[in-house]
């Protein structure tokens, strides 16, 4: 396999790759970038014109979605997996994934849109580097974007794997996209109806890219992720890989769950306390007059929507930060 294949190895390492471009015997052209940056591009002669951001490891503990890069990367670099898009593996916080934590100082995924000009430390240089790396990669005109930045959570989920979709004004949601989720295992998508300062949301606001994330199952450890079942995502990034991905009917969307945001929580001080057992699982649903959660200033979170669910509760986040996100069932009207 070539040396270039071997990206987490080199990024766990923290090492530089001595050559920074090799050619796979197909003439596909890999190209090492920025520490966890590589290229991927196929001989002209069978490049499709899609354009495919896969980012991972963005939290450093969350390592089964870092494995199945890893694994894609592994297939490209032996020839097994003959690219006809280009693509661009990106992870995204090298020094959390050494240290097998979520992040080091503070969270790369809430300093996109221009949050990490207002920051500094390692994580706001990596945001740029990052929000740098993937403007770059989608500059080339006429080619369609697509960016999947692959998550795993802190707790465990009454449905297992789904997608966030980020929003920008003016813009539908594909319907086609959402088949295409649906066709890689993904049971749910949460439509965001505001704009954001993570990844996912940064490429599809500012590159245009469509752009999700995905959460795949729990975070655990390197080597511990045989309860993270990625293979029907496996197989669709493989045929959106070699440009060979079934057409999908996406008319009834196949049982896909869609919902929408009905408030995000924020935490505004340390006073702040949610009212929600330490094992709760994501998309628990909530009775109406339930008090969630409390601030200074007598501040009370009560749930006043029908049908409510909580998303990522997490009373430990920094003050400012989304503590969790209340969503409601939806309709497919708005989706394009
Ligand atoms: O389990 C949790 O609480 C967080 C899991 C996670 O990292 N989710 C992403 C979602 C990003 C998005 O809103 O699109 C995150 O919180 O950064
Ligand atoms: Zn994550």
């Amino acid at each position: 396999m070539l040396a270039l294949g071997k990206l987490l190895e080199l990024t766990l390492a923290g090492r530089e790759p001595a050559e920074k471009t090799q050619l796979t015997v197909e003439g596909v052209r890999m190209r090492w970038l920025s520490e966890g940056a590589l290229e991927v591009r196929p001989p002209e002669a069978r490049d499709n014109g899609l354009d495919l951001l896969l980012s991972a490891g963005i939290h450093g503990n969350e390592t089964a979605p870092i494995e199945l890069l890893d694994r894609l990367l592994h297939d490209i670099a032996r020839g097994d997996l003959k690219p006809r898009a280009r693509i661009l593996f990106l992870f995204g916080n090298p020094e959390a994934i050494r240290k097998g934590e979520r992040f080091i100082e503070q969270d790369v995924n809430r300093l996109f849109n221009g949050r990490h000009e207002q920051s500094s430390g390692c994580e706001a240089l990596r945001a740029c580097e990052l929000e740098r790396l993937a403007a770059s990669f989608f500059s080339l005109p006429g080619r369609q974007r697509l960016h999947y930045d692959l998550h795993t959570a802190i707790r465990g989920s009454k449905i297992e794997q789904f997608a966030l979709y980020p929003w920008k004004e003016g813009r539908q949601h594909s319907r086609r996209e959402l088949a295409r989720l649906r066709a890689a295992g993904m049971e749910a998508v949460l439509l965001q109806n505001k704009p954001s300062i993570v990844f996912s949301s940064y490429t599809y606001d500012k590159l245009g890219a469509e752009s999700f994330t995905l959460e795949l199952g729990k975070a655990r450890p390197f080597g511990q992720n045989a309860g993270v079942n990625v293979s029907l995502l496996e197989n669709r990034l493989k045929q959106i890989i070699e440009g060979n991905e079934p057409e999908q009917a996406h008319e009834g969307l196949d049982g896909l769950q869609l919902f929408s945001v009905a408030r995000e929580i924020i935490k505004h001080s340390d006073a702040f306390r949610l009212n929600l057992p330490a094992d709760i699982e994501n998309f628990s649903e909530l009775d109406m007059g339930y008090v969630l959660a409390e601030d200074l200033a007598n501040t009370r979170w009560i749930i006043e929507e029908q049908g409510a669910r909580i998303i990522f509760p997490n009373p430990k986040v920094k003050n400012g930060l989304r503590a969790g996100i209340l969503i409601v069932p939806t309709t497919d009207d708005q989706l394009a």
